[in-house]
């Protein structure tokens, strides 16, 4: 291996210890500890781990927190006027539905993940999906970033890795990585974080039909496809930056959307999985709490 490992964990620690001082000092300025609400339907394994570290990571953040488990047979109805109660209750600044939401089980109403979602109060939204979110972002004026798009801007700038004027490909087009995470990455200046703009974006998908060649033409190749080890190491450009947002279970291992091994011979940096994107989505969920709470309190 020769690329360089991009230790997200190491860098998540360190803005989860930025965070807890920012909200040791909030509360100290006589505001009381912002507090996140998740909502967990259903009982898939890997949302209960990643609320549970949710939990964990609010607790030593100083961050309040509450956990409402709604069964997997939730109705829409049920489900919308729980969000309802968590918008209108003063103490919760941050509401987040964990996705995905699960599949309907028997004859009753599906759960619409964008009926849900749409339904957050916009300025409780940590998790940046709602519509009005997503519109300020696409304007260039954000209030909440998106945490996993955000977690890796981060982590290019802290890293030093420049942005500005280079060829981003990100392969994959969902609402919660991809679509955010080009446009982040094309906005002007610092509007997302600093140093982290400016660049030429393209976005890759299942039905692009030059995948290879287009990834080997990224200087910074970030993969979200949710496909195990997808991305080879035949379609990385020599000194390329590769971001992994992938997170797949294969047997008993964890592996990400590109094959490790092979890239890292020829990537000049590279996020491993586990322990490179995946601890930043949290420490960036941190952030936004405080920062709803930092609105909610006319700062
Ligand atoms: N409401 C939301 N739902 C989902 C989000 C989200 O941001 N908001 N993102 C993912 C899941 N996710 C957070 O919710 C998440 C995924 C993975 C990790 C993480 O730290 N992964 C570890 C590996 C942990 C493991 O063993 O599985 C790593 O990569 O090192 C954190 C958060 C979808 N849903």
């Amino acid at each position: 291996m020769s690329a360089t490992r991009l230790d997200g964990k190491k860098i998540a620690l360190k803005i989860r210890a930025e965070v807890a001082q920012s909200v040791q000092k909030f509360v100290e300025d006589g505001n009381a500890a912002p507090k996140l609400a998740a909502v967990l339907v259903g009982d898939d394994p890997a949302s209960q781990v990643y609320v549970r570290n949710k939990e964990r990571a609010c607790e030593k953040a100083g961050i309040a927190s509450r956990l409402d488990r709604m069964p997997a047979s939730t109705t829409p109805a049920e489900l919308l006027a729980r969000i309802d109660e968590l918008n209108s209750d003063q103490s919760v600044n941050g509401i987040l539905v964990q996705l995905p939401l699960p599949q309907i089980e028997g004859d009753g109403p599906a759960l619409d993940e964008r009926e849900v979602l749409d339904a957050i109060d916009p300025l409780k939204d940590v998790d940046a999906f709602s519509p009005i979110n997503v519109g300020l972002l696409m304007q260039g004026r954000p209030r909440f970033l998106p945490c996993t798009p955000h977690g890796i801007v981060q982590m290019l700038h802290r890293c030093d890795i420049e942005t500005a004027g280079k060829h981003v490909v990100v392969v994959g087009r969902s609402e919660i990585v991809g679509k955010p995470m080009a446009m982040m990455l094309a906005q002007k200046d610092s509007t997302c974080g600093p140093q982290t703009a400016n660049a030429t974006v393209t976005i890759a998908h299942s039905r692009t039909s030059n995948l290879k060649e287009v990834c080997l033409s990224a200087d910074i190749l970030i993969a979200a496809v949710g496909r195990p080890e997808m991305i080879r190491g035949d379609m990385i450009r020599p000194g390329a930056v590769v971001v992994d947002v992938g997170i797949n279970r294969v047997g008993d291992r964890l592996v990400g959307d590109v094959a490790f091994d092979e890239a890292a011979e020829t990537a000049s940096a590279i996020t491993p999985v586990p322990g490179g994107v995946g601890p930043l989505t949290i420490a960036m969920l941190l952030h936004n709490t405080l920062l709803a709470a930092k609105l909610q309190s006319g700062q």
